[in-house]
């Protein structure tokens, strides 16, 4: 199956606390975060597009790095939706893979498993199983334990048809719908079940300065 990959990279990485967007953090395998995130794509002969988003600060860069056949950059936005809602107005291919650029971890191993599934079905996404146990709270005190077994946890990339995910994003912008993943904007516009597809544990997400411990 032929897609692309939306490639989020327009965020400004606060939490890292490194002064400056983490996707430009290098790794000890001398790549930055960006550069890991995008090898499993350039590397797919089934990847026939990236659309890399970036912010205006780092757009030069970006540009400059990473335009060629197979990659086109656009502008992102304020926040993960609208960076993704721009990214999708430039996607060509009928399947999307969207991916955080803060994931450098994603395999192949885990596109297969997506697009597997996605060949059956027009809407998934990777998942890992909850390993600690999970709390409500409130004001600092417990309200409710969740019931372990029902909890999994989103990771990306998140798989969909392309005309399917673009109707349900222009429907939540027009509604004021904000969702923290791609899955949401589907769950709260349409009908649509989004399918689990189980994830690895090291493909996380870099958001703080204790995901780089111990890392290739
Ligand atoms: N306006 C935004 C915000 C985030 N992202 C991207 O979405 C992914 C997940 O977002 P997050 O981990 O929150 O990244 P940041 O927003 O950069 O981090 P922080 O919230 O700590 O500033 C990242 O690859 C980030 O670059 C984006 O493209 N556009
Ligand atoms: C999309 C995501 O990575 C799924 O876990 C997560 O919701 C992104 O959250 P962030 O706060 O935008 O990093």
């Amino acid at each position: 199956m032929r897609y692309s990959a939306l490639v989020l990279a327009a965020g400004s990485g606060q939490r890292m606390k490194l002064g400056y967007n983490k996707v430009f953090y290098e790794l000890e395998n001398g790549k930055t975060v960006l550069d890991q995130a995008l090898s499993v794509f350039k590397e797919d002969d089934r990847c026939k597009q990236i659309v890399l988003v970036c912010s205006t600060n780092d757009i030069v860069r970006i540009s400059s790095q990473y335009v060629s056949g197979k990659v086109v950059v656009v502008l992102g936005g304020a926040t993960r939706q609208e960076s993704v809602y721009n990214g999708l107005k430039a996607v060509h291919e009928e399947n999307v893979l969207i991916h955080d650029g803060a994931r450098p971890w994603v395999s192949k191993k885990n596109v297969d498993a997506l697009l597997e599934k996605l060949a059956e079905h027009p809407a998934c996404i990777l998942m890992v199983p909850a390993k600690d146990t999970v709390k409500v709270v409130e004001k600092g005190v417990i309200k409710e334990t969740l019931q372990r077994e029902r909890l999994w946890l989103a990771q990306t990339p998140q798989a969909f048809d392309t005309r399917l995910i673009i109707s349900c994003y222009k429907r939540a912008m027009d509604l004021g719908i904000q969702a923290t993943d791609d899955a949401q904007v589907v769950e709260l516009t349409c009908d649509m079940p989004v399918l689990c597809v189980k994830g690895s544990y090291d493909n996380i997400k870099i958001t703080t300065k204790e995901d780089l411990k111990g890392r290739p």
